[in-house]
């Protein structure tokens, strides 16, 4: 029987028949990223359609937080390509790729600890020409449950208050897909579930998502495709339930910790 740990094993059919589809969100063509002799992300071919609601998850070093980099423009491929809406981003400065409609929530938050909730929101709106400021921070503060807490410094939430504060603030300019870098690490159940509802209440108003996860309890209650990341490669992607059942997405976890 083939084992990940066979290269030539590690694409099975259903993926290796995943076309490159320019026309998606997100499309990424033999994406590649080499630190020295390692290579972390190795020709992945990622597409994300529009409205979907993707996870991403996979062992630790499996290549997640610097693909997400390379769809950023935080890191630049060492081959390969970005599309982002039929477009080639790939030389696109981060920033530009933010006006065009992609938002990305790191790991550790950005915020501004000394500001008010309101004022952090008010931050990513100047980028924009959105005339209607005020209203923009109201509903924001409204769709992240932080509505009473609008003069709280920003310093003063709780860990999962701060991190729906940052998604709001990603979603102020309404992008078309949102990247988020494991957004519920290190919170309560509660709140973990808060994070949940306001992931898929901006998913059903249209917005794209990629969401790298280790949390499988949140990754089933959001998700409708997961892909799997190994050894810088697309290993299987499918439904959570595929995911789950699958034998060998087991044996790549169950390797990490032998
Ligand atoms: N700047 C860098 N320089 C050298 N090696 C790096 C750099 N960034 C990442 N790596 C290596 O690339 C590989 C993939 O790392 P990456 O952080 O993308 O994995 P990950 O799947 O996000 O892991 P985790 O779940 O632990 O966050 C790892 O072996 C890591 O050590």
């Amino acid at each position: 029987m083939s084992t990940p740990s066979d290269p030539n094993a590690r694409i099975k059919p259903a993926v290796a028949a995943t076309g490159l589809d320019r026309d998606a969100v997100l499309a990424t063509e033999a994406l590649t990223k080499r630190f020295g002799g390692l290579t972390a992300v190795d020709s992945v071919d990622f597409t994300v359609d529009e409205g979907e609601l993707r996870c991403l998850i996979g062992p630790n070093g499996a290549g997640k937080s610097t693909l997400l980099e390379l769809i950023t423009g935080q890191l630049s491929p060492t081959e390969g390509s970005v599309y982002f809406d039929g477009i080639d981003i790939t030389d696109m400065p981060s920033h530009e790729r933010i006006d065009a409609g992609l938002s990305v929530k790191f790991q550790s938050p950005h915020i501004y600890e000394a500001l008010t909730v309101a004022q952090n929101l008010q931050i990513p709106l100047q980028r924009t020409d959105r005339a209607d400021v005020d209203s923009a921070i109201r509903e924001t503060l409204a769709e992240v449950g932080l509505a009473d807490r609008a003069e709280t410094p920003a310093g003063d939430l709780s860990h999962g208050q701060q991190q729906r504060l940052e998604i709001g603030m990603a979603t102020t300019l309404e992008p078309t897909l949102m990247l988020l870098d494991e957004p519920v690490a290190g919170m309560s159940v509660e709140e973990t579930a808060s994070v949940a509802e306001l992931i898929r209440s901006l998913n059903d108003d249209g917005m794209a998502f990629v969401v790298i996860e280790h949390d499988m309890e949140f990754v089933r209650k959001i998700s409708d495709r997961v892909t799997v990341l190994n050894q810088g490669a697309i290993f299987q992607q499918g439904s959570i339930e595929e995911i789950e059942a699958d034998e060998d997405v087991q044996r790549i976890y169950l390797g990490e910790d032998a």
